[in-house]
């Protein structure tokens, strides 16, 4: 990655009177047993990683395994006790107390699961709450609010309380306040957890929407595979404190580093992950096709089509045929039993 708008060198966060004892060099380093012999958490360790602009990057993993706590790290709301968090290329642990502000305050936007609203405050004071904060006159915090709570589709309802609102309602106008600042940053942990599955649905468009006009850098906090699934360009999968892969959701579900991946993935939505290029076989010259999918399809899109074929499909890239496609391929991927691909 050339230039990431956000990287992390050997991040670690430990709690506990003794966690000194395990930085050395501004480096992590102790063994399990000794860090809890010293009563200490290491919420998060040895985390690398790069975060490109635009990307939509996704945090899964387990309660407790340190989503929030590296979230925290990455967003600058906390300090690691270890290693380095680079936000455009400067350490965010190294700067001046202001300047950090600042870039907290003017580059970063925050949604969080309880929607953290100020329930004194209307959906027009709410949302122009940071602009508030940074000093923006009253006037055009107000205009730059109105335009955000257009956005997210609440024009109308300025005037109401968070308590008149449903919690659908309450997200976006916590997504609106985040955005009001246009964050180049866009962190959110487990937005809509505390929502429905319709409305849940509803607002994951939301973002994507939102992602799309916008193109925003997300870092993204969820539990949920399928959630993952829809908004990631990438996901990274903790346990423990650690990462134990960063990969699209088809790299995960094809290649898992370790057993652990292989377990989390194993419910995954595979026929909504896996391309048709993750599943064709090399083509027979001369075949006939009964139709054609795209490479970079999913499976999900044309599966019922080419289970009713007799014939296989094409896969093309390009307007060149690469492999192809047949019910035995759509069975396989059912089965969780993938093909080798075919060159591409
Ligand atoms: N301030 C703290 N003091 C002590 N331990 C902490 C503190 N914050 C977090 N931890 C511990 O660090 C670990 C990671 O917590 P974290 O909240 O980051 O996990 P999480 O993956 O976000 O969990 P959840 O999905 O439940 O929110 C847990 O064992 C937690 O108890």
């Amino acid at each position: 990655m050339s230039h990431p708008i956000l990287a992390c060198r050997g991040v670690a966060k430990l709690y506990g009177a003794k966690a000194s004892r395990f930085v050395r060099d501004g480096r992590f380093a102790g063994a399990p047993e000794e860090l809890s012999a010293a009563g200490v958490v290491s919420a998060v360790r040895d985390v690398d990683l790069e975060i490109a602009r635009g990307e939509t990057f996704v945090i899964m993993g387990l309660s407790g395994s340190g989503k929030s706590t590296l979230v925290r790290c990455l967003s600058a709301l906390t300090p690691p006790s270890a290693g380095e968090v680079l936000f455009e290329g400067k350490n965010l642990n190294a700067m001046a107390e202001g300047d950090l502000l600042q870039i907290r305050r003017h580059q970063m936007g925050m949604v969080f699961q309880n929607f953290a609203l100020l329930p004194h405050l209307t959906v027009l004071g709410n949302v122009a709450f940071p602009l508030d904060v940074q000093g923006v006159r009253k006037a055009e915090r107000e205009a730059k609010a109105l335009e955000m709570i257009r956005l997210v589709g609440l024009s109308g309802r300025e005037g109401r309380f968070p308590r008149e609102l449903s919690g659908g309602q309450q997200q976006r106008v916590g997504i609106a306040r985040s955005l009001a600042v246009k964050p180049d940053l866009w962190f959110l942990d487990e937005p809509f957890s505390a929502l429905d599955p319709l409305i849940r649905r509803e607002m994951q468009d939301e973002v994507l929407r939102l992602q799309g006009l916008l193109k925003k850098t997300i870092v993204f906090i969820t539990h949920d595979f399928d959630e993952a699934v829809r908004i990631a360009d990438r996901i990274a999968i903790m346990k423990d404190g650690r990462i134990e892969q960063i990969g699209t959701a088809e790299e995960l579900v094809l290649h898992p580093a370790t057993d652990y991946v292989r377990a989390f993935t194993q419910e995954a939505p595979r026929a909504k992950i896996l391309t048709a290029r993750a599943v064709m076989a090399p083509a027979p010259s001369g075949a006939d096709f009964a139709g054609r999918v795209e490479a970079r399809a999913r499976i999900a899109s044309f599966a019922h089509e080419v289970e009713a074929a007799d014939r296989p499909f094409a896969v093309v890239d390009g307007g060149a045929v690469i492999g192809v496609v047949d019910r035995l391929a759509m069975i396989d991927v059912l089965v969780g039993r993938e093909r080798k691909a075919a060159a591409a």
